[in-house]
């Protein structure tokens, strides 16, 4: 029985824990005697108690439905009967914890309550005790027998009780380990998720998500080669206009189109990238924003006015570097803020260009 080897292995069942078990119930060479003494007697009564036994069982609707057909009765009744057996035959050893701790595995896998498995116990006892009684009449062996059978008894619950927690625990072990399989599947799906947003869909530039990564990367090359760098932020001017006149697909071509602009009017170590909506952020290495406003975002204008004459855009543009370098996300702030500014400008009929 590998299964059974496996749950004494998981109880860390010996003979020795038999020996402690015995010894906190003192249950001793004596109480195993007065048993070994009953055997035949009991014997003798074994059908009556167990048809007793389940017809006092089965007059409980409940445990009716428990038992079901008529083929488990018959199985139980035998299993019964052997039970009886085992608790007079004076071998308390390994191989009856083993029936023991087997007869819970089952009640759990079939899902019988503690309620209904100790009033079964309990209707046993008082059965045995009632058979003994008559059997014994009024004597020593009498009083003896019923303490050592009460002794058994407490010995077998105990058994059963601990397989029952432990195939409980077992079952909640395998839905935790269910459950973390389950989480790391999905940490898995949002990370090749989270892989995919690198580039943008629609345009093609890196994500807002890698902006940080990529301002970093290029502030610290710019440090050690004491370069400056440019941050630029573009933001198209009345979008919702465009998408709600043009049309949304419309509105997708030129984010589109835009986004290529930028890319075309960028080198290979800037970074374009879709910040949101319709924003966008550039990062420029080795640029001041000298450099950026009469180089790079003159192409872009230009650019623009070839590709998309009734398109404009708002930028701002600030530098760090090379002597003293500010941090990513306060140029950002600084770049966003100049942008909006312009912008605000332009609204105002303000702007000189
Ligand atoms: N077609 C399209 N529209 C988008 C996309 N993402 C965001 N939008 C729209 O872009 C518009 C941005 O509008 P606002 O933030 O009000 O900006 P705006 O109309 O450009 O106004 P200002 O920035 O003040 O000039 C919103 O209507 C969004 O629904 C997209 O991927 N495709």
């Amino acid at each position: 029985m590998p299964n059974m080897k496996t749950l004494l292995e998981q109880l860390r069942f010996t003979e020795s824990e038999i020996r402690v078990r015995k010894r906190l119930l003192s249950f001793t060479a004596e109480d195993v005697s007065a048993l070994k003494h009953c055997c035949s007697l009991i014997e003798q009564r074994l059908d009556t108690i167990v048809d007793a036994f389940y017809s006092i069982q089965t007059s409980e609707p409940e445990i009716a439905a428990l038992i079901g057909d008529a083929d488990t009765l018959e199985r139980l009744q035998s299993a019964q009967r052997r039970y009886i057996l085992d608790l007079f035959t004076g071998n308390y050893d390994l191989e009856y914890a083993n029936n023991r701790l087997r007869i819970g595995l089952v009640h759990k896998r079939i899902g019988v309550e503690p309620k209904y498995y100790l009033s079964a116990v309990y209707l046993l006892r008082r059965l045995l005790v009632e058979n003994l009684n008559d059997l014994l009449g009024d004597n020593d062996l009498r009083l003896r027998a019923i303490q050592a059978l009460d002794k058994l008894l407490y010995f077998d619950v105990t058994l059963v009780f601990e397989t029952y927690i432990q195939s409980m625990m077992s079952a909640l072990e395998a839905v935790k380990n269910r459950t973390e399989d389950y989480a790391r599947a999905l940490e898995e799906t949002v990370a090749m998720r989270n892989g995919e947003l690198r580039t943008d869909a629609l345009t093609g530039l890196t994500t807002r998500r890698f902006l940080h990564e990529a301002l970093q990367r290029t502030l610290n090359a710019a440090q050690r080669r004491a370069e400056p760098v440019s941050v630029i932020f573009v933001d198209v001017d009345d979008f919702k206009y465009l998408n709600d006149h043009r049309g949304h697909a419309y509105g997708d071509q030129v984010l589109c189109e835009l986004g290529k602009v930028l890319l075309d009017a960028a080198r290979g170590e800037d970074t374009c990238v879709r910040y949101g909506g319709d924003e966008f952020c550039v990062v420029l290495a080795n640029s001041t924003e000298e450099q950026a406003l009469t180089s790079y975002c003159k192409r872009i204008n230009s650019l623009l006015a070839e590709r998309l004459p009734n398109v404009k855009i708002s930028m701002g543009v600030v530098q760090t570097g090379p002597q003293h370098f500010d941090k990513a996300e306060e140029l950002l702030k600084h770049a966003d803020h100049r942008m909006y500014k312009e912008k605000t400008v332009k609204k105002n009929g303000l702007a000189k260009h």
